[in-house]
């Protein structure tokens, strides 16, 4: 039996006895000629997996914690958060990796873990797909307060869809409310798989468990496969970045070879042709300790960072495979089963928007940095057209209408990867950008039409993102729109209020199942339009804040055919396609009235008047006005004008009528609170 503590109520009672308190590992810097050439056998690669906020991040930095010089006792250091926006909003949006060198105290060998801190947030899971995919072990973390969320339930299946070996792990025993005992006999209820005994207790805060964790990570998880017998380089692309000094910064696993700086190297990626791809000369090879921790070589079935002198983020997308030079022509002839993961623009997005420079003049500096955070964002699908374009750089972008000016139509995973995606242009690149209200895309099937007959070549079926292409009033068609597996776990006592919200947002094939003494699961299919805005915060809202949901795209069915119409909403009588909505028939008008309120309380007010009006169905179903600044022009340096003169004032009162008759076409200025009003309807 491993040195995991036994799961009694005793040992739990005297639970910071049994914990040791600190890990034994060395510093990594002795260390530097074995992380060059380890043993296959002696290494492991890991991710920790777990729910939002369960802890990931702390217990990684507490792993990580011997070997870096932030000699700190708190757990919460955030060593592998550090993008801004991470530490502003104490999240992971991003996959970060890190090695540890971790002495068995039992097999007395040196190992190197190189594990990945995944994102818990359902917006980000494709950076959880995208470690899933090059480890073996995955560190499955339960929050010992909360137990068994939702995202758990959806990490773990992912997990064990790809034959990753999974480490049960407790976090939190620290905290006055744990039930550990609770936690992990429910743990191992729903999984079927985790004995009780064998979940490791840790406590990231009060350094608890630690020791423990590295010496089950070292004996359950299986050592890398030697997938290649004969020593040629191939080293898949798990990672890239842009740095403004070094340039493209890739995160690599050494799939077979070794990669020795010096080495000329060439990017295989579907795209390319033999012979014309650019060769790069590796500058610097090491491993991220978390920091970047030079070595000079990278051996088989490492992982490590590589500058290999690429100035072009496109180069070095995730998906690709870096080869030497030399054998390029070999390798192409395997390049079909190099490609380990989706390249990028199949990102699979599930909303789309058009995003605009806050001044047209910044078109060119947005799409420079859009362009280098979709090389470090694999959720991020930016549609990139060659030619003359809004801003007359490389990229084309979409009108923005008489409102906006050029912009981009990217798409997103889900509204925080929006929000996260705006602040990361402003953090990192210092660009202001507006993000229209996302849509999910639409499946329009036209019908046979005596009225408007379909042009010839012009298909049956459609597939709509910008609401702009939405059919017009003569068209015959029918809708479907995205479905997706929506599952909510909650203290049995909100069932009644989870159901009800689950019918409010049109789900259906609605089940239930007791998870525990306390938690149900509800799962349910819903469109995703339903889902993806505000459905969160109003479950969260409706449970007292305890209960946790994750939805999926239904692979199997993805679409279904719904009674949906366009909501256009007009100002001053145009219609404002940047503004307008998709919505269920039966609460469109309703929809509609809300927006035209919430649109009256954010547009800015101008000179003149603006009338907001919505239409759905040929027909206006609400109408709201902003009114204009009103100057009192009868008054001038706080005195009445002309005196008792009756026809000067007048004069003046037409003067001013006919100047905001003329002012009537001005532009309406929109905000990011305009294009959010419509978010939340
Ligand atoms: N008391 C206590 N709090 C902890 C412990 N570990 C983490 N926390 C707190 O729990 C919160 C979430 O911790 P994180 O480590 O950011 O969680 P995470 O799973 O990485 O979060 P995401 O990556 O955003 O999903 C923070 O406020 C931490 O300070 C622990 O062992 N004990």
């Amino acid at each position: 039996m491993h040195n995991v503590i036994k799961l009694t109520r005793a040992s739990l009672s005297k639970s910071s006895r049994c914990f040791s308190s600190k890990p034994s590992s060395p510093p990594l810097s002795p260390l530097l000629p074995f992380t060059s050439s380890p043993s296959p056998l002696r290494i492991r690669n890991i991710c920790l997996i777990a729910h939002i906020d369960h802890g990931k991040s702390s217990l990684s930095s507490r792993l990580l914690h011997p070997q870096t010089e932030a000699a700190n006792d708190r757990e919460d250091i955030g060593l592998l958060d550090t993008l801004s926006v991470e530490m502003d909003r104490g999240i992971t949006v991003k996959a970060t990796t890190a090695s540890v060198i971790h002495t068995s105290k039992k097999t007395n060998e040196i190992y190197l873990i190189n594990l990945f801190d995944s994102p818990g947030h359902v917006d980000f899971s494709k950076e959880v797909d995208r470690c899933l995919d090059v480890v073996e072990g995955g560190v499955i973390l339960f929050d010992a307060c909360q137990g068994v969320q939702a995202q758990t339930v959806s990490v773990y299946e992912k997990a064990r869809k790809r034959g990753v070996k999974m480490v049960p792990v407790l976090t939190k025993v620290d905290m006055e409310n744990s039930k550990p005992l609770e936690i992990c006999l429910s743990v191992s209820e729903v999984f079927g798989e985790f004995d009780p005994d064998e979940i490791v207790l840790t406590s990231a805060r009060e350094n608890l468990g630690i020791e423990e964790l590295l010496e089950e990570i070292v004996e359950k998880v299986p050592p890398p496969e030697v997938k290649f017998g004969d020593g040629k380089l191939r080293c898949r692309v798990v990672d890239s970045w842009y740095e403004v000094q070094r340039g493209v910064v890739c995160l690599l696993k050494l799939e077979s070879g070794q990669l020795k700086e010096g080495d000329r190297v060439v990017v295989l990626k579907g795209g390319g042709e033999e012979g014309q791809r650019d060769s790069f000369s590796v500058q610097e090879v090491g491993v991220m300790a978390p920091n970047r921790f030079r070595t000079k070589v990278l051996d088989e079935n490492m992982m490590g960072y590589a500058i290999i002198g690429m100035r072009n983020p496109r180069q070095a997308s995730p998906g690709g495979v870096i080869v030497l030079h030399k054998e390029e022509k070999e390798m192409e002839k395997e390049k079909d089963d190099l490609f380990f993961t989706k390249e990028e623009g199949e990102g699979g997005s599930v909303l789309y928007a058009s995003v605009h420079p806050k001044e047209e003049s910044g078109f060119d500096d947005m799409v420079a940095a859009v362009e280098r955070l979709a090389l470090n964002d694999l959720g991020l699908e930016v549609s990139m057209q060659k030619g003359g374009g809004g801003g007359g750089g490389e990229a084309a972008g979409v009108g923005g209408g008489p409102f906006l000016g050029p912009g981009l139509r990217i798409g997103f995973q889900g509204m925080l990867h929006v929000e996260i995606f705006r602040q990361r242009l402003m953090d990192e690149f210092g660009v202001e950008a507006l993000v229209t209200s996302p849509k999910v895309k639409y499946e329009i099937k036209y019908l046979p039409s005596a009225k408007k007959p379909r042009a010839e070549g012009k298909p049956e079926i459609e597939i709509i993102e910008d609401i702009s292409n939405w059919p017009g009033g003569e068209d015959k068609f029918e809708v479907r729109e995205p479905m997706v597996n929506c599952r909510v776990m909650a203290p049995h006592e909100y069932a009644g209020a989870i159901m009800e919200l689950i019918t409010k947002r049109r789900g259906g094939s609605m089940e239930t199942k007791v998870i525990d003494d306390n938690i149900w699961m509800f799962t349910a299919r819903m469109p995703w339009a339903e889902v993806v805005t505000d459905f969160h915060d109003e479950l969260k809202s409706s449970t007292a804040g305890f209960a946790s949901y994750d939805a999926q795209i239904d692979e199997e069915n993805p679409m279904e055919k719904a009674n949906l119409c366009k909501v256009e909403i007009l100002l001053n009588g145009d219609v404002v396609d940047v503004l307008s909505f998709i919505a269920h028939n039966d609460v469109a008008a309703l929809q509609g009235r809300s927006v035209c309120k919430k649109l009256e309380e954010v547009l800015p007010r101008q000179q003149f008047k603006i009338a907001i009006q919505a239409k759905a169905q040929n027909r206006i179903v609400a109408r709201s006005t902003v009114q204009p600044y009103r100057k009192d022009v009868l008054v001038k340096s706080g005195k009445m004008v002309g005196g008792g003169d009756m026809s000067r004032k007048k004069k003046l009162l037409e003067k001013q009528k006919a100047g905001k008759k003329k002012m009537a076409g001005g532009k309406v200025v929109l905000s990011q609170a305009a294009f959010n009003s419509v978010i939340t309807k």
